[in-house]
Parts: C-alpha cells; structure tokens; sequence
C-alpha cells in the first residue's frame, strides 16, 4: 500500500523526517515554508542536504517545495514541523491538505500546539510525535543532523493504530519510530528534558553538554522539583533520581546539539519558552525558578525593544 506524506515546516525537524521518508521509499515529499525565500531556495535544487552525524558529507533529499500560502496535496499524513508559536498559523493549511482518513503528527516541543489543533481541527486524527532528535539548520536548505533518531508517538487518550503504516515506512528508513498508547507520558517525560535544556543552553549560548557542568546543578535539580510537583497535580508520579538521570542521558546523547531555542535566540526570532518552563511556571501557581527562567528568556527576546513600554 502507497502512502502520502506531507511536511509542514521544513526547518531542522521536517527535514530530518523528510530525510528519513525518503530512505524508507517515498520519493515525492511535499514541504511547505512560510516564506518564499525557502521556498525559492529549495526550488532551486528540489532537494535538501543533511549533513550527516560525525561526518562533514551532505545527503540529498528529493523533495517538493511548497508555500503555506497555496495548498496543493492531498496528503495520508501530515508531519507538522513548525515551532509551537507558528502553530495557529498552519490550522487553515492541515485543514485543506487533510481528508477524511488524514493522521496529523504534531512534532512540537512542549504542551499547548496538540491541544490547539485538536480543538480547532475536526476533519482528522491528531496524534503527537515525541522526538529524540537534535538538528540544526545552517541555511533554507542545509540541515545539521547532530544524532537521535527516536520518534515516540500515539493519539493522547485513544489508540492510533492509524499509525501503523507510516511507522512503516521511516522504520525501513532506519528511524527508530515507535507507537505508543501512553503518549501523554511521553510528553510529560520529553517537557522535563526541555525545561532544563532549553534555557540553561539559550541563557548561557552554549551547546546542550553544558548542562553536564557541574555549576548547573542545583539549576536542574530546582527545575525538575518544580516539575515533578506539576506533573503530579496533573495525575503523573515521578521519581526525582530516574527523572536525573533521564535526563543527564539524554543530555548525553545530544551533547553537541544546539537547542532549538538556542538557535531561535541566536537567528533574533522568540523562542517556545512559554510552552515549556511557561508551562510549568503557569501551573505551579507561585512564582519559583521556571517562573523566572521564563522572565529572563522574555527579557533576551525582547533586548531590541527597548522603549516599545
Ligand atoms: N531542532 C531540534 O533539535 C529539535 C526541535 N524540536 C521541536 O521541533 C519543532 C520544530 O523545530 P525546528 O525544526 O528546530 O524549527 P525551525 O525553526 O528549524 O523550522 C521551522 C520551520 O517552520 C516553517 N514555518 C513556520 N511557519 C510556517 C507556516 N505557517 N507554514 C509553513 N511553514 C512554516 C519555517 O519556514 P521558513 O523556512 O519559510 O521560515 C521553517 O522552515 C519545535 O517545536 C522544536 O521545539 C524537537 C526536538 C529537537
Ligand atoms: C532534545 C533537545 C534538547 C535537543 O537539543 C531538544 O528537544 C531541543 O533542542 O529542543
């Protein structure tokens, strides 16, 4: 059975899974950009170049560039590859690419873009993806691939057998892309990894192995008590030694990453800081440390403002 599969962002994380479409045979995969100088860049070429883990060798991915502004496929599965803030603004687009039996995979970091869509989109299945993957762009076409390749996925609260035949496929592509019934623990689990990494690497502009220092301890430590206290109050228990060294693993495995919100500071753009220690900060009720994390990232993205009031 032939299966479609469109992007919708084709930045560091909808390029890796359009990497690993193509490696698992699908040869024609629409992206769609925002903007038309991505859009012209990838036009260009038809393809996009990942540069591999520990290697400087670019691959080539075939791909069909599109702009979000005009619509075009019709497509089995949608990979929704845009950071959690630009979210809203692909609704109108996954509602015209989706059909009755359409699966869209939301691959966002943190809680807030799932619950948007699910509430604004009836016409199909919404699912997650959790993914272990670190990658950065170096330009419109060029993307970093610094290693993971886990993908945990599944429809919160339900089972999404739908799944079953794209997991096919980016298996045989050699991505480790696993079904899950239990989504939502998955992403509670993902939140913590992002709650620490992704502030302490963005404030102090330092690749994800500076978490291992020693001096950013009782930081990770106050983060991840914060978040146990709220991911309990929401019906999950954590351990605080498992959740450390989950983390510390994870921080492992991606040491030569650049976080995303690291490079969301660094190109000048807001980062998705609210939907990750702004969560926790929200629903910790009192302010504590992911309340003034999310403070000082604020006042980073809006250096340039001075006087706006
Ligand atoms: N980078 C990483 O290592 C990891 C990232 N994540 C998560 O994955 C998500 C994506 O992050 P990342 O890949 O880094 O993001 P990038 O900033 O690299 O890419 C975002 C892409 O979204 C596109 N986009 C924005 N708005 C729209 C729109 N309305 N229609 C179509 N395309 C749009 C942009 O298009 P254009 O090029 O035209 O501007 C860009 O190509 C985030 O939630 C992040 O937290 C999760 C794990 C690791
Ligand atoms: C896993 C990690 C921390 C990789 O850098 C990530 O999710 C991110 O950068 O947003």
């Amino acid at each position: 059975m032939s299966v479609s599969a469109c992007i919708i962002g084709g930045g560091s994380i909808g390029g890796i899974i359009a990497y690993y479409l193509y490696k698992g045979g699908l040869s024609k995969i629409p992206i769609y950009y925002r903007s038309e100088e991505s859009y012209r860049k990838i036009l260009d070429t038809r393809s996009i170049n990942i540069v591999m883990p520990s290697s400087s060798e670019a691959y080539a991915v075939p791909v069909e560039p599109r702009l979000s502004s005009i619509p075009w496929d019709e497509c089995d599965f949608i990979f929704n590859t845009v950071k959690a803030y630009d979210v809203e603004s692909t609704i109108e687009l996954m509602k015209r690419l989706s059909r009755k039996d359409t699966v869209i995979v939301m691959l966002q970091n943190g809680f807030g873009s799932y619950e948007l869509v699910s509430e604004r989109i009836q016409e199909a299945k919404i699912a997650v993806g959790v993914a272990y993957i670190g990658a950065e762009r170096l330009d419109a076409s060029t993307i970093k691939y610094n290693g993971g390749k886990t993908v945990i996925a599944g429809c919160p609260g339900k089972p999404c057998h739908e799944l079953s035949p794209i997991a096919t496929v980016l298996t045989r592509g050699g991505m480790d892309f696993r079904i899950t019934s239990n989504v939502e623990y998955y992403r509670w689990l993902k939140l913590a990894l992002n709650c620490v990494v992704n502030p302490l690497t963005a404030l102090t502009r330092q690749r994800n192995k500076v978490v291992l220092s020693k001096n950013a301890e009782e930081l990770v430590e106050i983060i991840l008590d914060e978040f146990i206290q709220v991911a309990r109050k929401h019906g999950y228990e954590f351990d605080k030694t498992y959740l450390k060294n989950y983390v510390y693993k994870n921080i492992e495995l991606t040491r030569e990453n650049m976080s995303s919100m690291l490079q969301d500071l660094l190109r000048g753009r807001k980062t998705e800081i609210d939907y990750i220690n702004g969560f926790i900060a929200r629903e910790l009720g009192s302010p504590g440390l992911n309340y003034f994390i999310t403070r000082l990232i604020h006042l980073i993205e809006g250096a340039g403002d001075e006087g706006k009031g």
